[in-house]
């Protein structure tokens, strides 16, 4: 049997489902939990994953845009609240549309904001206090201090309100129309952990996902919860998107929370793929399917392919240690081994280790 049916319902509350209804979105909640220890309690934390379409045309005023996307964020994120979640994840970007597919500046770049004092970091302040949630905000982010230099950033807001800090995204794709190189540097923020009150958190952007030293990073860091808001098509990644987080879970003994955005961008202008092919006005379909991989290899199921949705998840964190007394991979990952050998491997003189008759 699939690991991932054996996930328990969670039991949400009938406020909370309706409101959903009502505000016509897709509300999930499951429940991992781990054995009973004698020396340290449960450790439970509840956390919330959104997913949604742009609510406006794209070209739609920028500020307009922004403020829908406020609005659409605020109210998912009531109802998250309702449910009890502790620490609430948005989608890649989740400010404006994934238009890095257009290769034009403008208006694409006017949706860059500041990570420690833009609009959204303080509309994500408010809900974080408001609602006692920790909340992962992930913006393109406009870096004043360094030239006004680009980011694919997440910001971490405490429970408090207060800025945890911020995390950039590693890896930056090269892949069909993903020219995300044209506007934002590869994070130079190495992979920092989180410590909210909830449990130790950490954030490997989308294409950071294909990248299993970029996992291990933030776990040999001691994130207990990866995220990993993303934004991908169908044609590309649907085949890889159910494995490459759930092995990382494994992989590192940590839960993992990919998360993908819906619906399908429509640009004014058309665009090429360079590739001799005709030029078109969207990037694909965004197939959502967000969810939750635990270090046991459990899964969730995944939110609707086209919905906008939350999915809550409760969680007992003593699994990741559980799992990891069980399988070690840590011990046995001969991490030094690897260290001296990566190290010769990226040397322009690397000759590699191939024995010849
Ligand atoms: N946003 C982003 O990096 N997308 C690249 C495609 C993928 O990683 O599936």
């Amino acid at each position: 049997m699939d690991a991932q049916a054996d996930r328990q319902k969670l039991s949400l509350p009938v406020a909370a489902l309706s409101s959903a209804q009502e505000r016509d979105f897709e509300l999930q909640g499951y429940g991992f939990d781990a054995a009973p220890e004698q020396l340290r309690r449960p450790r439970i934390v509840r956390v919330g994953l959104v997913q949604n379409k742009i609510p406006l045309p794209t070209d739609t005023a920028v500020a307009v845009q922004v403020a829908a996307l406020h609005r659409r964020i605020e109210e998912i994120v009531e109802v998250a609240a309702m449910c009890g979640v502790n620490i609430i994840c948005f989608q890649e970007a989740w400010t404006m549309p994934f238009a890095f597919c257009t290769r034009e500046k403008l208006p694409w770049t006017e949706f860059a904001e500041s990570a420690e004092d833009g609009l959204t970091t303080k509309f994500c302040q408010e809900l974080a206090k408001k609602y006692d949630m920790v909340v992962v905000s992930p913006i393109l982010e406009r870096d004043e201090i360094h030239g006004g230099t680009l980011w694919n950033t997440a910001v971490v807001i405490s429970n408090s309100g207060a800025i945890l800090g911020k995390s950039r995204k590693n890896h930056i794709p090269r892949v069909g129309d993903f020219n995300e190189s044209t506007y934002y540097m590869e994070g130079n923020m190495g992979h920092p952990v989180f410590q909210t009150q909830f449990g130790t958190i950490a954030v490997n952007i989308c294409f950071g996902r294909h990248h299993p030293l970029n996992w291990l990073m933030y776990s040999l860091n001691g994130a207990e919860i990866i995220f990993n808001p993303s934004a991908t098509i169908g044609t590309l990644s649907e085949s890889l998107w159910p494995i490459e987080a759930r092995n990382a879970a494994i992989a590192n003994h940590c839960f993992t929370c990919p998360i993908n955005r819906v619906g399908t961008e429509y640009y004014k202008n058309a665009f090429t793929s360079g590739d001799g092919g005709k030029a078109h006005h969207d990037l694909g379909h965004f197939y959502g399917s967000s969810y939750v991989a635990a270090p046991d290899g459990s899964r969730t199921p995944g939110l609707s392919r086209t919905r906008d949705g939350l999915l809550v998840v409760e969680m007992d964190l003593n699994l990741c240690r559980q799992v990891s007394d069980k399988w070690n991979f840590k011990m046995t990952g001969r991490f030094e081994m690897y260290a001296d050998k990566l190290a010769e491997a990226v040397q322009p003189c690397f000759t590699p280790n191939i024995i010849r008759e």
